[in-house]
């Protein structure tokens, strides 16, 4: 047996630069590159090793490192897991920043490999500058509160623990079915410590996508099952783009003329255009796809984690007679709902499924509904996108909250849009293939209810853990995947305050990407959420502390994000009308440079609605009857949920 003597970082590196994956019969780099903040915790192992030799290897550097790991988020996500991008990170507060997008990835069941500096393994110097020193246990680091947000933990207090600790980490990264966040962490001197690696750890690793095939008896369960079901209905999940299952579940619908509704990350798998897409479902879905789930007998979840915003907390199918199939990679996932378990492949699963179903000539019963409830949908998208607030009939889509107080907001912004129509201006602007990202706030729920996806893999949505800060951060992932493709991030004011800040490291990577601003001075969609269970406005709307009553009622902040974003080099627009707008994203497409367009935009404009029910927390005691009232509500609706 030969032997390479390497540090720890520097075979760590080494190893990376060897792991390849297989799609389609094309191998690539499993790891594209690599995101840095260096720091103490980091810099002279990994850090070293990098400068020395990175092999193939890109690396980059972030500003946040929760905004990097975000972005290597979003480039996995939007590369279906095919490439990934690493992320190393300093001692302390460093890796305690990159919790948040752990936690993002392992939500979201995205692989996602950080690198996170410790402190040291021989604890000679301790207590270390941002050790935090835990008197009941010398052995935990700010690391250990990546366990509770990590698919695979480990820490190499000696440099030969890295080869199990590697392969183990690539085991749950290529894991199409349980991949989240793996978290190696580093202790500083051990980076550094040189050992005898066996050679064989270095060798060249291809890994493929594992496409599990259904087992006879879950084939025969989900065949029989479906022959006697009249109305089914497809649920597509994330898992079908993952799978690269997309055009196998259009022959599927088709043949068997069985409509398909779409999660936040499923849509786009297939054009919103398509006879059987029923659009969005659940809490942020739309009125197509919620009518047809109420009356479905049958709900086939494919790729889906059945979350509560897609099964509307378990409410939305009220069918006497409704069972469920999942078919999911995972055993996890295929366990919700008490359904008939397709524990398999999506892709592989509609292919058997087919020929199964082709041998019946089964068919489903639905006649014109679907129709109708999509020309219904194109009359309502048609109503959104002309909503104008200086129309006389005009009434917010969130109306009896704040309606006196709108005409306050257009005078602090000079603004009168509403977000749909800025919405249905942006779908009609910009080009076809465009790549759009969002994650939080109000937005996610309007675009999976409204927007038009053309073309496939075109909308990316974070919304498995909706993390504030996701948008920019995965726009640039996504823009890294698909360079060739505009990029556009939305997002609101609330967010984009919150971190914006690989915004800088798009300019410094020539990444270009868009950044679609939604200025509603406020947490818009808690607001609603507020306010729609009985709260008054409270916290939510970003106003002065009023000095008579110390409270947060006083002006509305009027903030120039076009003016602050302008002085990082980005290309900066302020839209205040609808013409504005397309002129400003129709300049912006000749842009080399990251753009920003500023939109102020009226609050209570967003969607609403659309018939789901959401279960939150409502207080059982209040001195407000309004409160009273929705929590009365609460308990009616609960009954008419299931219960698990
Ligand atoms: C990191 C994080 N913190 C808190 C929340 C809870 N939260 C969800 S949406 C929201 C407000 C979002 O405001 P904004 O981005 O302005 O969007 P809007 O609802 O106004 O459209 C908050 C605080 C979250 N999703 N993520
Ligand atoms: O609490 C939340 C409410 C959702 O409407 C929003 O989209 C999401 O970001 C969130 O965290
Ligand atoms: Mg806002």
């Amino acid at each position: 047996m030969s032997f390479l003597k390497l540090t720890t970082a520097q075979a760590l590196i080494k190893f990376l630069n060897q792991q390849y994956m297989e799609r389609d019969g094309k191998e690539q780099k499993l790891f594209k590159g690599i995101f840095t903040i260096f720091g103490h915790g980091n810099v002279l192992g990994m850090g070293q090793a990098l400068e020395e030799d990175s092999g193939d290897l890109e690396v980059y550097q972030g500003r946040n490192e929760q905004g990097m790991a975000h972005v290597a988020t979003a480039f996995a996500k939007q590369k279906h897991h095919g490439q990934l991008i690493a992320c190393t990170t300093s001692v302390g507060p460093g890796s305690a920043n990159m919790v948040t997008a752990a936690a993002t990835a392992t939500a979201n069941n995205i692989p996602l490999l950080l690198l996170t500096g410790d402190t040291f393994a021989t604890r000679q110097p301790d207590p270390v500058l941002q050790q935090i020193e835990q008197s009941y246990n010398l052995g935990i680091s700010t690391n250990d509160a990546f366990k509770a947000v990590s698919k695979y933990w480990d820490r190499i207090n000696r440099p030969e623990q890295l080869m199990s600790a590697m392969i183990n980490a690539i085991r749950v990264l290529t894991n199409q079915g349980d991949a989240g966040a793996v978290t190696i962490a580093l202790p500083q001197d051990v980076q550094g410590e040189a050992f005898d690696f066996p050679e064989s750890f270095f060798k060249k690793r291809v890994y493929t996508i594992n496409r599990i095939k259904p087992t006879d008896r879950a084939l025969h369960e989900a065949i029989e099952l479906i022959k006697g079901k009249k109305k089914p209905l497809i649920v597509c999940g994330g898992g079908v783009r993952y799978s690269e299952a997309a055009s196998t579940l259009r022959e599927f619908a088709e043949t068997f003329h069985i409509p398909f509704a779409e999660t936040q990350a499923g849509k786009s798998a297939i054009e919103s255009t398509h006879p059987l897409n029923l659009g969005g479902i659940g809490v942020t879905g739309n009125a197509t796809a919620n009518t047809i789930a109420k009356s479905a007998d049958l709900v086939i979840g494919m790729g889906t984690r059945f979350t509560d915003f897609t099964t509307a907390s378990k409410h939305l199918f009220q069918s006497d007679d409704v069972d469920f199939i999942t078919i999911n990679i995972s055993e996890f996932h295929a366990g919700k709902l008490d359904a008939t378990q397709v524990v398999a492949d999506a892709k592989t699963a509609l292919e058997t499924f087919t020929e199964k179903l082709n041998e019946i000539q089964y068919r489903s019963s639905y006649e014109n509904e679907i129709t109708v409830a999509k020309e219904a949908w194109q009359a309502e998208l048609k109503r959104l996108y002309e909503t104008n607030f200086k129309s006389e009939d005009f009434k917010p889509e969130v109306a009896g909250h704040l309606d006196d107080t709108l005409t306050e907001y257009e005078e602090v912004f000079g603004s009168s849009l509403t977000q749909t129509a800025v919405i249905g201006a942006i779908n009609e602007t910009i080009d076809g293939d465009a790549i759009v990202v969002g994650s939080s706030g109000s937005l996610p729920g309007d675009l999976q209810r409204m927007w038009v996806s053309k073309a496939p893999n075109t909308y990316h949505m974070e919304y498995g853990y909706s993390c504030m800060g996701y948008e920019i951060s995965g726009a640039l992932g996504a823009k890294m995947a698909a360079p060739d493709q505009e990029v556009y991030a939305f997002v609101g004011d609330g967010s984009y305050l919150m971190l914006h800040s690989e915004l800088i490291t798009s300019i410094q990577e020539n990444k270009k990407i868009n950044v679609l601003l939604f200025d509603n001075a406020g947490f818009g969609c808690i607001n609603n959420l507020q306010m729609g269970n009985g709260m008054g406005s409270f916290g939510t709307e970003f106003r002065m502390r009023d000095q008579e009553t110390n409270q947060l009622t006083g002006p509305i902040m009027h903030i120039d994000y076009a003016q602050s974003a302008a002085g990082y080099g980005v290309k900066t627009y302020t839209a205040r009308t609808l013409e504005q707008l397309r002129d400003a994203l129709e300049d912006a497409k000749k842009q080399t440079v990251s753009t920003l367009i500023d939109i102020k935009v009226l609050p209570k404009t967003m969607t609403d609605g659309y018939g789901a029910w959401w279960h939150v927390g409502v207080a059982e005691v209040s001195k407000k009857e309004s409160i009273q009232a929705a929590f009365e509500e609460k308990e009616k609706q609960l009954k008419k949920a299931r219960q698990y």
